[in-house]
């Protein structure tokens, strides 16, 4: 079952008999298209005999997942907090005769400091720790000491192996979780107050996003060593670092590191917002690749 606000024309279908609109109503998600199944059988990117997994994928609901921003200090008092205030006290502890799950640390992820949960908002409503837990999140991500990134996401950066001297460039920065992680890693060497010898050149072609890599992402990790800039990628300019007059002495930036993390379809998207099933379409991938 999800809720779901009901905008426009819908407002109207969905009046009550007495006349008042009702705000929220609850639907069961129908995880179903037909253009959908027509649209990917045509590409045939899927080998059949992957077909079944692949759809019962995309209808798991998503784990929510978030990391504790390794490079602070507070990363460790953090961990503490969570583990004694929040996850030991819900370990079996149900909500209406069902077990919940209380958020279990990524292995892969170093340090304990990335974890993931699965739970729903009614189930949140209905636990006064869960309740709590959920406040802690929203705070500490507020004040840029958490940062909310599906799983996924985070294990590009992680491969990158950055380096507190590494020059690197995030060729599609935006919105920025991704930036935000090889910049903890710009900072990881233990002393907070150090500033690295490397930076993090984060580029994005559209403007609006850009903004939204700043004042989202850069505005909860204050630091030196990143520059945002706006910039087609396929033909992102060499930028010259000697102040020699002449050409043929030129010297030009190079990067340690590059992070290409290119448009998808969107499609996974489904598996976090199922309302997108009814609404599917091709021109919502082929929209994001203008
Ligand atoms: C998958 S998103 C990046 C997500 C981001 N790395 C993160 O972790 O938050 C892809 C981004 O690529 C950008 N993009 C698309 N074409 C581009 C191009 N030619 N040059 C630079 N950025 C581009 C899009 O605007 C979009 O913000």
């Amino acid at each position: 079952m999800g809720r779901h606000g009901i905008r426009g024309k819908d407002r109207k279908k969905n009046k009550k008999p007495n006349g008042f609109p009702r705000n929220y109503e609850l639907v069961a998600h129908d995880r179903t298209s037909e253009a959908f199944v027509k649209f990917y059988q045509a590409q045939g990117i899927i080998p059949p005999e992957e077909w079944d997994a692949f759809i019962a994928a995309l209808k798991r609901e998503l784990p929510s997942s978030f990391r504790l921003v390794g490079c602070k200090k507070e990363a460790d008092v953090l961990r503490d907090i969570l583990n004694t205030r929040y996850i030991s006290q819900l370990e079996g502890v149900k909500v209406e005769e069902e077990e919940i799950e209380p958020p279990k640390p990524l292995p892969w992820y170093p340090n304990n400091l990335a974890y993931q949960m699965k739970m729903s908002r009614t189930v949140i409503r209905k636990n006064t720790i869960l309740n709590k837990l959920h406040n802690f999140l929203v705070t500490e991500t507020e004040l840029g000491n958490i940062s909310r990134q599906e799983t996924v996401s985070m294990i590009p950066p992680l491969l990158l192996d950055v380096e507190p001297h590494h020059k690197v460039f995030d060729m599609c920065a935006a919105p920025g979780s991704k930036t935000m992680q090889l910049i903890e890693m710009l900072h990881s060497a233990g002393d907070s107050q150090a500033v690295p010898e490397g930076f993090v050149l984060a580029n994005d072609v559209d403007n609006t996003r850009c903004y939204l890599l700043v004042h989202q992402a850069l505005k909860r990790m204050p630091t030196p060593c990143a520059l945002v800039v706006n910039h087609d990628a396929t033909s992102m300019p060499r930028i010259r670092i000697d102040e020699a007059e002449s050409a043929n002495s030129a010297k030009f930036l190079t990067f340690d590191r590059v992070l290409c993390d290119v448009v998808c379809s969107g499609d996974g998207t489904l598996r976090k917002n199922p309302d997108l099933w009814r609404k599917w379409n091709p021109n919502l991938g082929n929209g994001v690749h203008k």
